[in-house]
């Protein structure tokens, strides 16, 4: 074990219900809003309403799901959990649900929490997100040293997944490298083990910005971090792990930002999401789909 991480003092559960069909898109938005983890529950236990989740013997299985769920995600600091509360509630796939409120949780031992639920993280059979307190797996040949901290990107989830699948298929060799929208650093530095000569990380949480710098140092990968407006010029690869709402915002950002022969690379978008973006971006490029996994998908494009 070589390091912990730093103690969160404002550990905050932000609290919503949901009808069973918008679950799944729910979690996966509050996760990709930087919730450090989330649990669902059954609203309606302990009332009336409760129907039990498995089939009794004989009889017809339900439904999977229950008709109304509680999710309780987790967020290092109550700020988080308020933005994430204000941006789902603009989102089309909120229909139905409702925020019921943001609590603070008591006192955690969050390093067991977060050691607990973080563990090496296989992005291909040699390329490995590994938490400082576990000894990389023997066949890692390329391994980031992270540790989950107040910015979102620890490599678990799929949209972060695909945006390092995308770099170790397409290694930056010599090349200029964006990560818009950075959280803990994880694309920046992932271009870094593979080759990328400059590389530039920003996002409009400062918070983000010095967990980049702090991931990039222990990591040995020199990079410039800094607000949005640190991203100057023109890059051979932009990446951004952004939702899919202000990455319709920033298309003729980001595209100005990728140079004739460059290439653009989105993630934070579900699948039925694809053709909005295609339009929001066709101005400027021709977005296609180049993976997916779990209902999020990778948009690409080149210059
Ligand atoms: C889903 S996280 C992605 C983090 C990391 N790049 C990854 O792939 O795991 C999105 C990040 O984008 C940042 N962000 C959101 N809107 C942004 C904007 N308009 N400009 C820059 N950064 C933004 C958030 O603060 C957050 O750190």
């Amino acid at each position: 074990m070589t390091a912990e991480p730093a103690p969160a003092a404002r550990l905050t559960e932000l609290v919503l219900l949901a009808p069973e069909d918008q679950v799944e898109t729910l979690a996966e938005a509050l996760e990709a809003l930087d919730a450090l983890s989330v649990s669902v529950e059954d609203a309606d236990a302990e009332t009336p309403a409760e129907r039990a989740l498995f089939g009794e013997p004989g009889m017809p299985a339900p439904k999977a799901g229950w008709q109304r769920s509680r999710l309780v995600a987790l967020f290092a600091e109550v700020s988080q959990a308020h933005e994430a509360a204000a941006l789902l509630r603009l989102q089309d796939f909120f229909q139905g649900c409702e925020v019921v409120g943001v609590r603070a949780v008591a006192d955690e031992d969050w390093v067991r929490l977060t050691q607990s639920q973080f563990a090496p993280v296989d992005i291909t059979p040699t390329f490995w997100i590994v938490p400082s307190w576990h000894e990389p797996p023997p066949q890692a040949r390329q391994i980031i040293r992270l540790d989950p901290g107040l910015a979102f990107g620890t490599g678990t989830h799929p949209t972060t997944r695909m945006c390092l699948r995308w770099i170790a298929q397409h290694p930056p060799l010599g090349q200029r490298v964006l990560d818009y929208g950075c959280g803990s650093g994880i694309l920046a530095i992932g271009a870094g083990l593979f080759g990328a000569r400059e590389i530039v990380a920003v996002d409009i949480d400062p918070a983000a910005v010095e967990s980049t710098r702090l991931n990039a140092q222990h990591n040995q990968v020199p990079l410039q971090a800094g607000l949005p407006e640190a991203a100057t010029g023109a890059f051979d690869v932009v990446l951004a792990n952004i939702l899919a709402s202000p990455l319709k915002v920033l298309a003729p950002l980001l595209c100005g930002h990728v140079r004739p022969g460059g290439h653009l690379v989105l993630a934070g978008i579900l699948e039925r999401q694809a053709e909005e973006l295609q339009q929001a971006y066709a101005p400027w490029l021709r977005l296609q789909v180049t993976d997916a996994e779990d209902g999020w998908i990778l948009m690409t494009a080149s210059a």
